[in-house]
């Protein structure tokens, strides 16, 4: 105990030595003595309280807790399904990984899609599975689909045009859309970092300015760009993505300032790895496919988990959602708390993937 809590104390100090006198050590055990009989006395009904909660009032509490945060989940869940029931949504790069499985958990919400590919063969393929799915919970409603190419900017506007003539308005955008790459800066050749920033960055800027002025006379809307923890850190060998990634972080985040005052909402999604065919179909230095499942890609999420959490996040309207593992997460931690150690482990990363390339 320290001298300064006995302080209040003094008071029951039964004498007191006289100036001069060498026993101040019987007075300060004397009072120790009392304020130890202070405290007991004060803690009794504490006690006592606790041994209510803890026998009686416990158990109920807890119920109490799980009762209000599942009614908290239900009625989040429900705001959700209002939010999104009837809801005029538009997918890019539906016809494969993130995008497929978007299609499938925004269908079953009872929105109205709009599936957006450069296949039409696989977006109707797709079409009639979503459309011979029971689903029962909500109304469904037959998804329209327009074929484009994200890297042909005369096509992007043609293809708003359609859609808003079609649909009357566009509710939610998600520029799902991607193309992933491999290659050293030194290697790759301007073509192939135009084409990944025509696909991953213009392509997407451009849709969303197209259908814009129409949410903002609406005063309503919700644009959704599907970025990458990429966009927040960046790894060797994947320039033009992580550039493209980061580019897309950038340019959503000051639309959603932009758009706060029309109420529009803005949210970036930065998944981690999901086990799609990203790595199969990303670019190489010369501009050939990869090819290969990378162990990445292949250990990463499962599309169908990665597509329920990007529909919670268009649900709760959030702004900015990471969907990775505790790493990457810390990695991007790391990138802004000691940069020099991120840049450092990037490096000796760098080393030992050039090393193992040469070998
Ligand atoms: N898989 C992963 O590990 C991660 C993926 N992401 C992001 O998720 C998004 C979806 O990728 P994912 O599903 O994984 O990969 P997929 O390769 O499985 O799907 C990519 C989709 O984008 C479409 N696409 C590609 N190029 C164009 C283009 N020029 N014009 C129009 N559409 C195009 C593809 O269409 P087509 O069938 O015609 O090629 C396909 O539908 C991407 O933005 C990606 O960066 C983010 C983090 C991790
Ligand atoms: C405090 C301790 C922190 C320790 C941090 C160590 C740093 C580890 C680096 C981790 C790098 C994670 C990279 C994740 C990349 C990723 O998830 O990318 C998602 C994609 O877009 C995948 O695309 P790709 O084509 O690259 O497969």
């Amino acid at each position: 105990m320290e001298l300064i809590n006995l302080v209040p104390c003094l008071p029951w100090a039964k004498w007191f030595p006289g100036p001069g006198d060498q026993d101040w050590h019987a007075v300060l055990c004397q009072v120790l003595k009392e304020s130890q009989k202070c405290t007991r006395r004060k803690s009794l009904p504490k006690l006592r309280i606790m041994d209510f909660l803890t026998s009686t009032a416990i158990l109920p509490l807890l119920f109490g807790c799980v009762g209000i945060c599942s009614l908290l989940k239900l009625l989040q869940r429900m705001r959700t399904r209002a939010y999104l029931r009837n809801a005029v949504v538009v997918i890019t790069g539906a016809t494969s990984g993130l995008g497929r499985e978007c299609a499938r958990v925004f269908y079953a919400a009872g929105t109205k899609l709009v599936l957006c590919g450069r296949n039409r063969e696989a977006l109707e393929e797709l079409t009639r599975e979503l459309t011979a799915a029971q689903v029962t919970k909500v109304q469904t409603h037959k998804p329209y689909m327009v074929t484009f190419d994200l890297a042909d900017s005369g096509a992007i506007g043609a293809a708003a045009t359609e859609i808003l003539q079609c649909c009357g308005c566009v509710d939610v955008l998600i520029n799902n859309a991607g193309v992933s790459y491999r290659g050293s800066v030194v290697d790759t050749t301007m073509d192939v970092d135009k084409r990944v920033m025509e696909i991953n960055y213009f392509g997407p800027v451009a849709l969303t300015k197209a259908l814009l002025p129409s949410m903002i006379k609406r005063q309503q809307g919700h644009i959704v760009a599907i970025s990458s923890i990429q966009g927040k850190i960046s790894i060797p060998f994947r320039s033009a993505y992580a550039a493209s990634k980061h580019a897309t972080q950038a340019f959503f985040d000051c639309l959603r300032a932009e758009m706060e005052q029309y109420d529009i909402e803005v949210t970036v999604i930065s998944p981690g790895y999901i086990h799609t065919n990203l790595s199969l179909n990303a670019l190489t230095a010369d501009g050939s496919k990869y090819g290969v499942m990378d162990k990445t890609t292949a250990q990463g999420r499962r599309p169908m988990e990665v597509a329920r959490d990007v529909l919670a996040a268009v649900g709760k309207k959030k702004k900015d959602v990471i969907l990775a593992d505790l790493l990457p997460s810390l990695a991007i931690y790391l990138r802004t708390l000691a940069p020099g150690l991120f840049f450092s482990l990037m490096a000796s990363r760098a080393r030992k993937e050039q090393k193992s390339k040469s070998s």
